[in-house]
């Protein structure tokens, strides 16, 4: 089957299509075409984006489309969903969950609905962390708040295609995703454990223009003094993280020039993304018991070797080190890259996260009759 895989994040549009016959195979890429649409926002702008693409690519050359939606809403925990009317419903109400992401996989789903007709896939970034055990999922609050308002997990997309790229022989691994969102995943034996989004995407690190976690008693200041919900949410969601406390801009490539040339609250913003993700590999170590090792993914980190030093240049205490040569290079890292040094205790690389891929993985796989997240 051609599958074209479509995932609009909180600020691209990334595509592959896909031969689904090959996408379990270790054979060089199975790729057909694959590319993103960069610093894009605004579901009606995605959405144009998506059907020049589908137009483009071609009705009569494919089977089937996907759209990843970051929130599954009633299917969170199933791989992917063919869309119709009554499933387009029910993402619609969870919309408020991921306000960055739902809003435009649903705008995207009907547009390219109303274009062809073929099956159109939902496939859920959330199923990875089905896993997750109850003293993790569950939320400190009364128990009979039940299993509405718990901990679900994003970036299950990345996270999982990160494992299954590495070597399956390490039992405790730490995978750190950073895009617009930025989310850690603690994976034992290939199932994740642990992960610091929580009922929605706005949880856990600092983001591009995300706070990530916060006391949640702040929230019920800023309304109490007189914000609306629409406002707060707004604040958290696309004026807060890098963007917010920077004051300048939500891309790395634009902060970490700034920074380098004095500007203050750039470097602040960076020191703070940092210090976060330093609190979170603490964390994750613990919560695995050790770590064999620690996965790196993402926008952010893929070209720009001094970020990677930014997030990881200052954790000798716990077996980090990076090699500088493997470390300080210019281009794109494409390929599973050891980024470590020969004598550090615990193995550091990038790997590539391959959303579009492992989307069509999941497509295939809840297809088949003995799929278990059905
Ligand atoms: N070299 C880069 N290419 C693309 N995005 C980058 C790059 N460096 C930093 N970024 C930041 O990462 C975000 C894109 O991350 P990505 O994971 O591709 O997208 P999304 O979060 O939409 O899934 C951009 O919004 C931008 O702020
Ligand atoms: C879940 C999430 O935040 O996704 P992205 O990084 O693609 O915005
Ligand atoms: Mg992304």
């Amino acid at each position: 089957m051609k599958l074209l895989c479509l995932n609009p994040g909180s600020g691209t549009l990334r595509y592959r299509v896909v031969e689904t016959e090959r996408c379990e195979s270790d054979l060089p890429s199975p790729d057909l075409e694959r590319g993103m649409v960069d610093r894009i926002k605004g579901k009606e702008k995605v959405a144009e984006e998506a059907i020049k693409l589908f137009r483009r690519i071609g009705n009569d050359s494919l089977d089937a489309v996907a759209i990843r939606f970051v929130h599954g809403g009633p299917f969170w925990k199933q791989r992917s969903r063919e869309i119709d009317a009554n499933v387009l419903q029910s993402l619609e109400e969870v919309r408020h969950l991921a306000p960055l992401h739902v809003p435009t996989a649903i705008a995207v789903a009907k547009a390219i609905r109303s274009e062809t007709g073929l099956k159109v896939h939902a496939v859920f970034d959330t199923a990875f962390h089905r896993t997750l055990p109850e003293h993790v999922w569950r939320y400190p609050l009364p128990h009979d708040i039940g299993e509405r308002y718990r901990r679900i997990g994003f970036h299950g997309l990345a996270h999982e295609s990160v494992w299954g790229a590495w070597d399956r022989e390490s039992s405790k691994v730490l995978s750190l995703h950073f895009g617009g969102g930025a989310s850690a995943c603690a994976i034992l034996d290939g199932k994740s454990v642990w992960t610091t989004m929580g009922l929605t995407p706005l949880d856990g690190l600092m983001m591009s223009s995300r706070s990530g976690s916060l006391d949640p008693a702040l929230v019920l200041a800023l309304l109490r003094d007189g914000r609306s919900i629409d406002e707060v949410d707004k604040m958290l969601n696309r004026d807060s993280g890098l963007l917010g406390v920077s004051g300048i801009s939500d891309d790395t490539r634009d902060l970490l020039p700034a920074a380098a040339t004095g500007n203050s609250r750039a470097e602040l913003a960076l020191q703070m993304y940092s210090a976060r993700v330093h609190e979170c590999i603490g964390a994750g170590i613990a919560v695995l018991g050790g770590c064999d090792a620690l996965l790196l993914s993402g926008a952010l980190v893929k070209e720009s070797a001094e970020f990677r030093r930014r997030l990881l240049g200052d954790l000798q205490c716990f077996g980090i080190k990076l090699d500088a040569n493997r470390n300080d290079r210019d281009d794109e890292l494409q390929q599973p890259t050891l980024l470590s040094a020969d004598d550090a205790r615990m193995p550091v690389a990038f790997v590539p996260a391959e959303e579009e891929l492992q989307m069509a993985r999941q497509v295939v796989a809840s297809q088949a009759p003995a799929d278990v997240t059905r």
